[in-house]
């Protein structure tokens, strides 16, 4: 799906082609090289030891939290630790029965299963989702009419690896099936100067602590935006003549770059704004602000909302979202009487 959206660059989805492989360049191979989400690693190296100890496939993980936080680079990160396969898919792409059986069909014993956006599992799919993860088999209907009859396929044990955006989103038979659940958040400032600092490295870049650290601010706390900001920041040094990345082409690159002090972008900046001038700061709906602004209700309940939340600029209200008063603040919007607002 080719839209405007595809260029955003603080998007942490719409990948394209190009980036897939630069991403696979960077990503980590190892735990120890997994940079923050401290609290997930300490959780998973216990149950990745224990499950190789008792020569067992690990269970099954469920990885929640926004995009780019660095999921399916986790997946990869525990099948290696466990020594296994990963065959990796997605809910959409999963069409039918047929398509989930040949997969499973494919795995060996102990072997990963990735499932990235697992909320958009077709529900038959699904359903059969809950024998294979449970007791490792498959019943499938042949034929038609009187002859139709099952057909029990066995499967080895295996460990299903999803990823969701919206664990809400999930049915609860399916999410009862995962015995680790972990929730990924945003990265603290100092894990993502490490993962610029590490990726800087990689493409042999020289950086100084202060540019690190002002891309690590600007980042919305999601290392895919950290390495793609960096990767045009490195563009705007490089035309400078800059031999490092500095400070200052930091701050210059981002305001040519429309982002900025909180790492926002124009459509954040656009739902603010219309929040506050149509709708005297909330509390407005997503589905009308999405008709608003001319986005889908997704993106904005995906990529855009999660941040504005997580730092404060909008807070969730039972009857709709609301600008905070640090929200106003930002936009340089007076902060109307609570009489006005209500
Ligand atoms: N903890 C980390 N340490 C170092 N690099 C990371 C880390 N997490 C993510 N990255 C880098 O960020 C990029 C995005 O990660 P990844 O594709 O795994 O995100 P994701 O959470 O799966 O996103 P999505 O939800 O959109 O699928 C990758 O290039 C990866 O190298
Ligand atoms: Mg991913």
């Amino acid at each position: 799906m080719a839209n405007e959206k595809d260029d955003r660059l603080i998007s942490p989805e719409n990948v394209d082609a190009d980036e897939t492989n630069i991403e696979k360049s960077l990503r980590p191979q190892l735990l120890s090289e997994y940079i923050g989400q401290d609290d997930v690693k300490n959780e998973l190296k216990v149950y990745i030891k224990a499950a190789k100890q008792r020569e067992e496939s690990l269970d099954h993980v469920l990885l929640y939290g926004p995009p780019g936080l660095g999921k399916t680079t986790l997946a990869m990160v525990i099948a290696n630790e466990m020594g296994v396969n990963i065959r990796t898919t997605s809910g959409p792409a999963i069409d039918k029965p047929g398509d989930l059986l040949s997969l499973l069909n494919e795995l060996q014993p102990g072997d990963v299963l990735f499932i990235d956006e697992i909320h958009r599992l077709p529900k038959v799919v699904e359903e059969m989702l809950y024998s294979a993860m449970e007791d490792f088999f498959v019943d499938i209907i042949v034929g038609q009419g009187s002859g139709a009859h099952p057909i029990h396929f066995p499967l080895p044990p295996f460990t299903l690896i999803g990823a969701t955006t919206q664990a809400g989103m999930l049915s609860a038979p399916l999410r009862d099936r995962f015995g680790i659940v972990e929730h990924m958040n945003y990265y603290k400032t100092s894990d993502l100067e490490d993962i610029v600092r590490r990726t800087a490295d990689i493409f042999q870049i020289d950086i100084q602590e202060s540019g690190a650290h002002e891309i690590a601010l600007r980042s919305r706390g999601t290392p895919r935006v950290a390495n793609r900001l960096l990767k045009r920041i490195r563009d705007f040094a490089q035309v400078s003549d800059k031999d490092s990345v500095d400070l200052e082409i930091v701050r210059y690159a981002l305001s040519r770059l429309k982002v900025d002090d909180l790492g926002l972008d124009d459509t954040d900046i656009k739902l603010l704004t219309t929040m506050i001038k149509y709708y005297d700061g909330g509390p407005v709906g997503l589905n009308t602000l999405a008709a608003n602004i001319g986005e889908e209700t997704d993106t904005i309940a995906e990529m855009y909302e999660p941040y504005l939340l997580q730092i404060g600029l909008i807070k969730r209200t039972a009857r709709g979202r609301i600008v905070t008063p640090k929200g106003y603040a930002h936009l340089s919007y007076p902060m109307p009487h609570k009489d006005e607002r209500n």
